[in-house]
């Protein structure tokens, strides 16, 4: 089966993304997505997206982790199809658009995007992390020394044995700044770490906040792939008008054979 397909990364989240509005993408082979995201065997990727028609909203996302299986909400990837939509023509710098998660709006302006999260109503603090959902589960854990940090093994341990079969992604951190945090990242579906976490920064900057590390509402999460913005304001127990900015890149387009 042949088919046109776009990389794109997003600080250095990379995605292949479809447009799948035909509806031919067989949605269902997961070997086919685990082969496509493949380092040595495909094109290679964090994760697949498919961009499909919609009854009400500009597009639906359609959001697999790199093994294959259909994911919770992705940031990153959130904020990359909304450029491929506006590069398809499908809008001009505003959208809405429906992921696993429920609605989001965005704005596009050349590669820099401004994607809506969802509200986190709960953030579980504990004495040494903490725990929240930002349309994908998220454990944040302070570090010291983050760039010579073992993501890897530590991301993987606590991502199975407190987490269990379910699992989380899991964010080691250090504050750099009264507004800026290092983030790394080990992510559940990826099983590996990646150069960033779109939902994993929101997380991130929601706890600073909640656990008062910082006071500012407006926080620079600063990853191995690049530097991503969040804003977001405290409503009662919970957290609103969450903001994941960033720059996200068509890299090249390709024919899959
Ligand atoms: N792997 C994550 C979903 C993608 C998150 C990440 N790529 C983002 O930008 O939010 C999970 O299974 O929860």
């Amino acid at each position: 089966m042949e088919f046109t397909f776009y990389k794109y990364q997003g600080t250095g989240n990379d995605f292949v993304i479809i447009d799948n509005r035909e509806d031919f993408f067989p949605k269902k082979n997961t070997e086919l997505v685990a082969k496509i995201c493949d380092r040595r065997f495909g094109v290679g990727a964090d994760g697949l997206l498919l961009l499909e028609n919609h009854p009400d909203a500009d597009f639906r996302m359609v959001y697999y982790n790199s093994d294959g299986n259909l994911s919770s909400m992705c940031g990153n990837g959130g904020r990359c199809i909304s450029h491929f939509a506006k590069f398809l023509g499908i809008i001009s710098e505003k959208t809405t658009f429906e992921a696993v998660d429920g609605m989001h709006e965005a704005t596009v302006k050349n590669d820099w995007v401004s994607l809506k999260m969802n509200n986190v109503e709960k953030v579980n603090v504990s004495e040494n992390f903490t725990f929240l959902n930002t349309g994908s589960p998220h454990h944040v854990e302070i570090v010291t020394e983050l760039q010579d940090f073992d993501v890897f093994t530590n991301g993987r341990n606590i991502r199975n044995k407190t987490y269990g079969k379910e699992g989380s992604n899991v964010n080691f951190v250090e504050q750099n700044d009264h507004a800026i945090f290092s983030v790394r990242t080990y992510e559940r579906g990826v099983e590996d770490e990646t150069l960033s976490c779109g939902t994993g920064v929101t997380a991130v900057a929601i706890a600073m906040f909640e656990t008062g590390k910082t006071s500012e509402n407006k926080v620079t999460l600063k990853t191995p792939g690049g530097e991503l913005q969040v804003r977001f304001e405290k409503i009662g127990s919970g957290y609103e008008n969450v903001y994941l900015e960033g720059s996200a890149i068509q890299v090249f387009k390709g024919i899959w054979k």
